[in-house]
C-alpha cells in the first residue's frame, strides 16, 4: 500500500533565505507522524507545501496520491487543514462555523457528532470570542475533521494550553487516529512527540536530522546509565572510577554523578553498602526524546515549549 504522505527532497526558498533545504519522508496510513525542529528549521513551510499551500522549488510531495499544487481541488476534499487562531469571525457561533465549513465538503462528517466527541455540544450556539484557548483548539480540531477528511494536518496543536487541556487535545488525536484519519503533527512538545507519535521527523536548518519512533531517538543516545546521588560520607573518586562498570563520574556540590554501563547501578550499589556509605536520594535517570533532539539538533527546545506550568518535564540543566 502506498504511504499517506511522500515527501521526496522537498526544497523551498524565500528569496534568497532557504527554509527547506532537503527534506524527505513518509508517512504511512493511520499513522502518527510528528515533525520536531528548532524555531525556524522549516517546519511550517514542510506543512504547507503539503497542504498544497506553498509551491516547492524542487522535490516532489504526494499525498494520497495526489500532487498537492496540480490536484489543490480534490486534496482539498481528503485534507483535513487545522486552522490558526483568530482565522475565525468573533461573533460566528461553533456551530455556524461547522455548518459554514460543512458545506465546503462533498462527504461531510456530521457535525452533532463532531462535536460530541469534541466535548463541543454544549458550546454550539457560543461565539468564537468568547471561547476559552482549550474550546478555541477544538474547535480547530472539528473544523479540521468536518470534511471527514483521510488525512489531517495540525500545526502546534497543543500550544498556549494549560497541561490539562493538552492531555485532553492528546486522547482527542488518538480516538480521531483510531477512526483510521492519517495524521501529521508539527509541535513543540518534547512530550507530545513522545506520548502521541508513531514516528517523528527531527528537522533542522531544512535538513530531516533523523527519521524514527520515539524509543528509536531516544536509544540513539544512550548511553548506559546516569546514576546520581548524596553519599552519607565523603570517598574518594577512585572507590567507584575503578570500577569496570563505570565511565565517568562528576560532581555538583554533595551530589555525586555517574555515569556507566547498564550494570553500574549493581556494582556502584554493593561498593557503596561494602564501605558504609548510604547513597542518599538515589535516582537514575534515562535518556529522553529531549536528550535526543539536543544531541541531533545541538539546540534545546524552544523556550518555554515544554516548561508549561504544572508539566513534570525537567529541563535538561535541571537532569544534568
Ligand atoms: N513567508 C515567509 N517569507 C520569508 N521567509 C519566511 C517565510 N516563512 C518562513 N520564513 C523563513 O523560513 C525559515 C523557516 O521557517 P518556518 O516557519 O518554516 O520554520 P518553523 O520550523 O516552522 O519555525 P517555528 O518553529 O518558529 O514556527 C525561517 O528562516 C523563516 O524566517
Amino acid at each position: 500500500m502506498p504511504a499517506d504522505i511522500e515527501v521526496r527532497h522537498l526544497h523551498k526558498k524565500y528569496g534568497d533565505n532557504v527554509a527547506v533545504a532537503d527534506v524527505s519522508f513518509t508517512v504511512e496510513q493511520g499513522e502518527i507522524f510528528g515533525i520536531l525542529g528548532p524555531n525556524g528549521a522549516g517546519k511550517t513551510t514542510t506543512v504547507e507545501c503539503v497542504e498544497g499551500l506553498r509551491r516547492p522549488d524542487g522535490g516532489e510531495i504526494r499525498v494520497l496520491g495526489l500532487d498537492p499544487q496540480h490536484d489543490r481541488a480534490e486534496l482539498t476534499q481528503r485534507l483535513g487543514v487545522q486552522l490558526q487562531d483568530g482565522q475565525l469571525p468573533d461573533r460566528m457561533t461553533v456551530g455556524e462555523a461547522l455548518r459554514l465549513y460543512r458545506s465546503f465538503y462533498r462527504e461531510p462528517a456530521d457535525p452533532q457528532a463532531l462535536m460530541d466527541a469534541l466535548g463541543l455540544a454544549a458550546k454550539h450556539r457560543t461565539r468564537y470570542a468568547d471561547l476559552s484557548g482549550g474550546q478555541k483548539q477544538r474547535l480547530s480540531i472539528a473544523l479540521a475533521l468536518i470534511g471527514n477528511p483521510k488525512v489531517a494536518v495540525l500545526d502546534e496543536l497543543t500550544t498556549g494550553l494549560d497541561p490539562q487541556a493538552r492531555r485532553d487535545t492528546w486522547s482527542l488525536i488518538q480516538d480521531v487516529r483510531a477512526r483510521g484519519v492519517t495524521i501529521l503533527l508539527v509541535t513543540h512538545f518534547m512530550e507530545e512527540a513522545e506520548r502521541l507519535c508513531d514516528r517523528v521527523a527531527v528537522i533542522d536548518r531544512g535538513r530531516v536530522a533523523a527519521v524514527d519512533s520515539p524509543t528509536g531517538l531516544t536509544e540513539r543516545v544512550q548511553d548506559g546509565q546516569r546514576i546520581r546521588f548524596r553519599p552519607s560520607v565523603p570517598f574518594e573518586d577512585a572507590l567507584l572510577t575503578d570500577l569496570p562498570d563505570v565511565t565517568g563520574l562528576t560532581r555538583q556540590n554533595d551530589l555525586v554523578v555517574v555515569t556507566g554501563t547498564e550494570n553500574a547501578l549493581n556494582a556502584i550499589t554493593s561498593v557503596l553498602a561494602r564501605n558504609n556509605i548510604v547513597a542518599q536520594h538515589l535516582r537514575v535517570d534515562q535518556p529522553s526524546l529531549e536528550d535526543a533532539f539536543v544531541a541531533l539538533t545541538g539546540n534545546h527546545p524552544a523556550a518555554g515549549a515544554d516548561a508549561a506550568p504544572g508539566t513534570s518535564d525537567a529541563s535538561p540543566a535541571a537532569r544534568s
